[in-house]
């Protein structure tokens, strides 16, 4: 494989290991608990290791929304059936088991059996919480069990230096950028995408939408909804039970609201990179919407107790730490707020703060949203550390350290 060029370091353009790392083979573990995204980073991780020249396994118990996710698959991954291994089911080089989904007893059996033992590690959620760089490349020795004498690893994704990074593919940045060139400026109408959990704010935001006036967006706005929770609250708002079908167009005054189908996770990235503000749920379109280099506002899976506002706060220091000295101080109270109040921490915005940020939406608010993607986005990536971690536990790599000490 040729070597690549990359641009400096300080561009915030690298997205490509400067040599391609030496061939392993991979299994990852997934199980789907709720919603999509579970899968939605198993299979972006996949993947990406794939396009980096490893043998991938991806091992889950419910493949069905990779027909709609990835209808295509991709070269170099194989899906397999969660299922206690056929003899022939050699563990690989690195295990992965995402999101503690314990890989079947039988498998992990094999895995201690393994002349040389695997590399297992654990990926875990994405936070901006202080535990992650506390608990990342922790490891945990197994005592007893089916996996007896093997280690294994917490591995965090995060935001900082000393996590593990963020997904994204070498030359994402820059594709999403040539996109949105192609595109060209300001397509008449405003677009929002709209992802969400059951959120108590959505109805100020349409009747905000509604009302916005002329002179202020004269195009109209284009609302995108995804199918789900967004099409269910946005169609009982309408006055109506059932969601139309996938395509259809309903428009109220001078907004129109589309109702989308499933799309690709390709798709979902494009839909993201031409919108004018993305609202997103979860972690994996959390990160997607930040390398979109758009305003957007993220409602957190929500928890009964509370800790998804933890979370939240977790993120928006980091979040406004990042965009620090960036000119976005008209809007930051806003959207700080709005932010808050998207994740039920605040009663609702009022139409007039909706409509403050609307018409920041290609203003400041773009700017401090590319500024804050191109800030990210020169950290490592979280392929780029997975792979950096496993040269740095080969066997060989792993018993020469352990000589030296
Ligand atoms: C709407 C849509 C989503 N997607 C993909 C993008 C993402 O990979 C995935 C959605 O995942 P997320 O953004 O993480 O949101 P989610 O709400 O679906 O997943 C969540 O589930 C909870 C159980 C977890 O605890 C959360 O951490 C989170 O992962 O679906 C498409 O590919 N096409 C689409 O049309």
């Amino acid at each position: 494989m040729p070597v690549q060029t990359i641009p400096p370091a300080s561009s915030g353009l690298v997205s490509a290991p400067p040599q391609a790392p030496p061939c392993r083979s991979w299994d990852i573990f997934c199980r789907v608990i709720d919603n999509h995204g579970d899968l939605g980073v198993c299979w972006r991780l996949a993947v990406d290791l794939a396009q980096r020249g490893q043998r991938v396994r991806l091992w889950i118990d419910d493949a069905s929304a990779l027909a709609w996710m990835a209808p295509t698959g991709a070269n170099g991954v194989s899906v397999r059936p969660w299922a206690e291994p056929s003899v022939d089911d050699v563990p690989g080089d690195a295990v992965i088991e995402a999101f503690g989904c314990d890989p079947p007893a039988g498998f992990v059996e094999r895995m201690a059996q393994r002349g040389v033992a695997p590399l297992w590690i654990n990926l875990e959620y994405l936070s901006a919480e202080a535990y992650v760089a506390r608990s990342h490349r922790l490891q945990s020795p197994q005592w007893s069990g089916p996996g007896r004498g093997l280690t294994k690893w917490f591995f965090y994704p995060g935001f900082t230096p000393d996590t593990g990074g963020l997904l994204r593919e070498p030359g994402l940045i820059e594709r999403r950028r040539l996109h949105q060139a192609a595109a060209g400026d300001g397509a008449e109408a405003l677009v929002i995408t709209l992802f969400c959990y059951a959120n108590a704010a959505l109805p100020s935001l349409l009747d905000a939408l509604v009302d916005l006036p002329d002179t202020a967006q004269p195009g109209g706005v284009r609302l995108k909804v995804t199918p789900g929770w967004a099409a269910t609250q946005v169609v009982r708002w309408l006055g109506s039970t059932e969601a139309p079908d996938a395509g259809t167009v309903v428009r109220r005054g001078r907004l129109d609201i589309e109702f989308l189908p499933y799309l690709s996770q390709a798709g979902f990235d494009e839909l993201l990179w031409r919108s004018d503000l993305n609202l997103v749920r979860g972690e994996d379109s959390l990160v997607r919407a930040l390398w979109a280099g758009r305003p957007m506002l993220w409602q957190v899976y929500p928890q009964d107790d509370g800790a998804h506002l933890r979370k939240l706060d977790a993120f928006l220091q980091r979040y406004f730490g990042v965009a620090d000295g960036l000119d976005m101080a008209a809007v930051r109270l806003d959207v700080q707020q709005v932010w808050q109040a998207w994740n039920g921490a605040e009663s609702p915005p009022s139409v007039a703060q909706w409509h403050r940020l609307l018409a920041a939406l290609r203003g400041d608010w773009c700017r401090a949203s590319e500024a804050v993607c191109g800030r990210l986005s020169a950290r490592p990536d979280l392929t780029s550390s997975l792979l950096e971690f496993a040269a740095d536990h080969t066997p060989e790599r792993a018993g020469a350290a352990d000589r030296l000490e």
